[in-house]
């Protein structure tokens, strides 16, 4: 592939080895401006490793990770954060007895910490952001309703609109509709599609209905690596892939 194409995201070698073991192995991916990736492939073939590496969770081995310019691996987890990267994992990690509009505000960057956040002025700047980001999860109508009250399907909306208001460039999203149901499946597509619009996404995902909706392009992993990549209709129709995951 060209590497004289502007990618937001360049991942070359990447490996990681735990005790001899490796997760990932000599991976490389190639994100453009506002695509939609989507990564599949089995359970245990190092989806979330990846993820975990180039948020910083997981130290790499060997391989490089470039976002933006900058070289992530050798990064620590709050300055990739602060580089532009926001990462979902699959349970919500929202705060359960503040309310919807709390919840973002404490969100917004320039009150990372909660009291930090709330004792500081509602300004109109923080406001028009809260406001923006609850339209864009659907949530304009629950500003005041408790984080635990909202369904398991809001629930997740919030965690990504917690990240979307800290206006990342990439956001990763482990599982996003796991557990949901099939109408918030649908609205949760049409939410990713939104985002593209000023992000780049990368979406670990298994439900392949949801993976048609939304893929720009799917990459397959298998043991560590890369086994197939393309459109959803070419990654269904390479044997390799057949074998090893939709097969079965
Ligand atoms: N910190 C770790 N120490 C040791 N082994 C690990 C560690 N993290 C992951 N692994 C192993 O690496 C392999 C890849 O795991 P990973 O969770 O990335 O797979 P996955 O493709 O996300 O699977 P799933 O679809 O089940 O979530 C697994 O065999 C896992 O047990």
């Amino acid at each position: 592939m060209s590497t004289s194409r502007d990618f937001i995201l360049t991942v070359e070698g990447l490996t990681v080895s735990f005790d001899g073991f490796k997760a990932v192995n000599d991976l490389s991916l190639y994100l453009e401006h506002n695509e939609i990736r989507v990564i599949i492939g089995p359970n245990g073939a190092g989806k979330t490793t990846v993820l975990d590496l180039i948020c910083g969770k997981t130290r790499a081995t060997d391989g490089a990770i470039r976002f933006k310019g900058q070289e992530l691996t050798r990064m620590k987890e709050h300055q990739i954060v602060r580089s532009g990267v926001g990462r979902k994992f699959q349970n919500p990690s929202i705060y359960d007895d503040l309310t919807v509009f709390e919840n973002l505000e404490v969100s917004y960057p320039r009150g990372r910490s909660v009291m930090g956040a709330l004792a500081f002025r509602r300004d109109q700047q923080v406001l028009d952001a809260v406001h923006e980001v609850a339209e864009t999860i659907f949530l304009a109508d629950q500003l005041d309703c408790r984080a635990d009250l909202l369904s398991h399907g809001q629930k997740q909306w919030l965690e990504i609109g917690m990240l979307l208001i800290q206006k990342p460039d990439l956001l990763m999203l482990d599982e996003p509709v796991a557990g949901m149901s099939v109408a918030e499946r649908k609205k949760t597509a049409e939410l990713l599609k939104v985002i593209t619009r000023n992000h780049t996404v990368l979406v670990i995902e298994h439900d392949m209905q949801f993976v048609g909706d939304i893929a720009d392009r799917v990459t397959v992993m298998h043991q560590g690596q890369v086994l197939s990549e393309g459109s959803l209709a070419h990654v269904k129709a390479d044997p390799k892939v057949v074998e090893v995951y939709l097969g079965h």
